[in-house]
């Protein structure tokens, strides 16, 4: 059952009650209160049960996992701190002994020098247990840093690759997203885990040592140690859940922050920034958003300050018990004055050890909290992830029939995007989607290339529905030249060739892609041909033009070799020459076999298509070639109608003379 927590917020309200109000900058650019409902997810919220009892339940499987952890990263480094740290404690245990042996000798006995005499064999003992303490720390040192690096590096390529893995329905999910954003920290997280087992393993022996020759010394010493060493922990453990609260509540709003930030030095909007004038808007709001960040942090500050302030005033009250006690056990002769030396010493080191204890269980706590977001996308990235397996496609399909699909985007409920379309893509033609804009052709290429999976209906390669298909599989088939492709910040080369990664680069399948996109002279201007780097903001880097990057987009595509090219808006940035040379390349493939979807607003270029489909508000209104179209005096015809209007003005005569 969910556990009623103080000061659960509701959602969308800032993170605590006494916090700070929903900025300006917040409601105007981003539309509203940047903050996580901590009650969001039950599962957080029974993670955050953080009572001094629940921690110490959870310690063993802590340092299990980070120690498993370790193992898989570098067993050799991880066997190193363990054994070296376990030594340590050991060895201070050890010392501790032999101070109490000392301290006897030193006050018990005749005359000064047998005293001394009597003395050196544990002196000696403490000599050497320094000695094999220094050597032991150089040891963990050693191994730690060459361990904790690993360690970042396996959590976080687990957290790519579960990542890069999932849906696109995921990704798009803000709730996954978020844990996506919570995540990442998880990795570095893991990496301090390891330093502060170690040190938690440490101060458990040497504190166990402590404890053990308190016990020996006076049973009613022992009670005293905890109860001085109860308010750090308290303080520590309280200051860590607001801490780790507060980040969860505000883990969006440090990213807009961040995105206000960026977007002041990004190449990209730098042009607009400067003429538009948007520096100091953007300047202003991210001042404003750092501000209401700083208030939290300042509530946080006041707070731990007021922890602080009780803690240490229960402690100095506890130590004073402590020492009264001892007084007293000196005063009613219940104890030697050895002892007691040996018992202010262990109550010295017993209490640091306590201490120590508390601060490094505490952290690692802490950053096993971030270590179990981590866990957690492992865990929902596994659930969403696209799955593995499923039915052949037929090799050569003739068709692939939409059968009354239906879909809307997640939490978009107002109209589907689209609505029972029923519709033939046959194989080896080229087929045109039009409509106007937000019609759905987008989205139903996406389903096409598998991106989305129908919430009703059917996608049919021949008889197979492609949800039941190998996902990989169907991809392989498609390639696809989206809207908004992406620029790969890397050179001409990979640009094009990461339209397949999987096969050898080759300068001859290279040359072909680019020749078959008509990209050649892109290229050719190129500072260093293929191998330019393609980002201004690298040294050496260079930028293209909206209809260069289109070009090599289309060769990115074209490089991939899919049976089905799906190309969206191919020609919005190329100029009217670029444009036929374009579909001509496209008609020309058609030619060979390939399966062209072409998604085109110029209405003009659709002529050479053999089929084309009409979308109106996520609804099939029209199919046909495009001559039964415009004879059939539709939505096609009118849409034609419209463009070729604008070419009908009468061209103006050449002036004479
Ligand atoms: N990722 C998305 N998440 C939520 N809604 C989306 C998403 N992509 C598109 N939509 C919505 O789905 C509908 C159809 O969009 P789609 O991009 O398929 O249209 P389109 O016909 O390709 O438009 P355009 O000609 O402008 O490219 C629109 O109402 C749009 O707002």
């Amino acid at each position: 059952m969910r556990r009623q927590r103080r000061g659960r917020n509701k959602p969308g309200e800032s993170g605590n009650p006494d916090g700070p109000e929903v900025s300006e900058s917040e409601r105007l650019l981003f539309g509203g209160p940047l903050r996580y409902d901590m009650g969001w997810n039950e599962h957080a919220d029974a993670f955050l049960e953080l009572s001094l009892r629940s921690m110490v339940r959870r310690l063993p499987g802590m340092l299990a996992s980070s120690l498993e952890l370790a193992r898989q990263a570098d067993s050799r480094a991880a066997r190193t701190v363990l054994a070296a740290e376990v030594g340590r404690g050991v060895a201070q245990a050890v010392s501790l002994l032999a101070v109490n042996s000392a301290l006897g000798s030193l006050l018990t006995g005749p005359d000064i020098e047998n005293r001394l005499r009597a003395a050196v064999p544990a002196l000696a003992v403490m000599a050497v247990t320094m000695l094999i303490s220094a050597l032991l720390r150089a040891a963990s040192t050693y191994a730690t840093g060459r361990l904790e690096p690993k360690v970042e590096r396996v959590a976080t390529e687990l957290y790519l690759e579960r990542a890069a893995n999932v849906e696109l329905a995921a990704i798009e999910d803000h709730a996954f997203h978020k844990l996506l954003d919570t995540a990442q920290y998880g990795a570095r997280s893991a990496r301090h885990m390891i330093s502060y087992s170690a040190r938690v393993i440490n101060a458990l022996i040497s504190l166990l040592a402590a404890a053990g020759v308190l016990t020996v010394l006076h049973p009613a010493l022992l009670p005293l140690l905890v109860t001085m060493t109860l308010p750090s922990a308290w303080s520590a453990l309280t200051n860590a859940r607001r801490r780790y609260e507060s980040f969860h509540t505000w883990v969006q709003h440090v990213r807009a922050g961040q995105l206000i930030g960026s977007l002041l030095t990004e190449p990209g909007a730098a042009p607009e920034i400067r003429v538009h004038g948007v520096g100091p808007f953007l300047l202003r709001h991210y001042r404003a958003m750092s501000e209401t960040a700083e208030a939290e942090q300042a509530r946080l500050s006041r707070l731990a300050a007021r922890t602080g302030l009780a803690a240490a005033a229960w402690t100095g009250l506890a130590t004073l018990a402590t020492y009264a006690t001892l007084g007293a056990l000196l005063l009613a002769g219940a104890m030697a004055l050895s002892v007691a030396g040996t018992a202010v010493i262990a109550i010295r080191t017993g209490s640091a050890s306590l201490d120590t204890l508390v601060l490094e269980i505490n952290q690692l706590h802490e950053e096993a909290l971030f270590v179990g977001d981590l866990k957690r996308l492992y865990v929902e990235a596994a659930e969403r992830a696209i799955p593995v397996g499923g039915e052949e496609l037929p090799e050569e399909p003739k068709e692939i029939r939409f059968e009354d699909v239906t879909f809307s985007y997640p939490g978009e409920a107002a109209r589907p995007a689209l609505d029972g379309v029923s519709l033939s893509l046959p194989m080896g033609r080229i087929i045109a989607l039009v409509g106007e804009n937000g019609s759905g052709k987008t989205t139903l290429v996406k389903l096409l290339a598998g991106l989305y999976a129908p919430d009703r209906g059917r996608v049919l390669w021949d008889g197979v529905d492609a949800a039941r298909a190998d996902r990989r599989r169907l991809a392989e088939r498609v390639a696809m030249v989206a809207q908004d492709f992406k620029r790969w910040p890397f050179t001409a080369r990979v640009n094009v060739a990461v339209g397949r990664s999987s096969v050898p680069m080759t300068e001859e399948r290279l040359a072909a892609a680019v020749a078959e996109a008509g990209a050649e002279e892109v290229v050719a201007g190129l500072p260093r041909g293929l191998d330019t780097l393609l980002a201004r903001n690298f040294t050496g880097g260079h930028e293209l033009s909206g209809g260069q990057w289109q070009r090599l987009g289309i060769a990115r595509a074209a490089y991939r070799r899919g049976g089905i090219l799906i190309v969206d808006e191919p020609t919005a940035a190329l100029d009217a020459r670029a444009e036929l040379a374009v579909f001509e390349k496209i008609r020309a493939l058609a030619g060979s076999g390939q399966t062209v979807v072409l998604i085109t607003h110029r209405l003009a270029s659709v002529r050479h298509a053999d089929l084309v489909h009409v979308l109106e508000r996520g609804r099939l209104v029209e199919s046909g070639s495009p001559e039964e179209l415009l004879a059939r005096g539709g939505v096609y015809a009118e849409l034609y109608a419209l463009q070729a209007g604008q070419f009908t003005a009468p061209v103006p005569a050449p002036r004479s003379g």
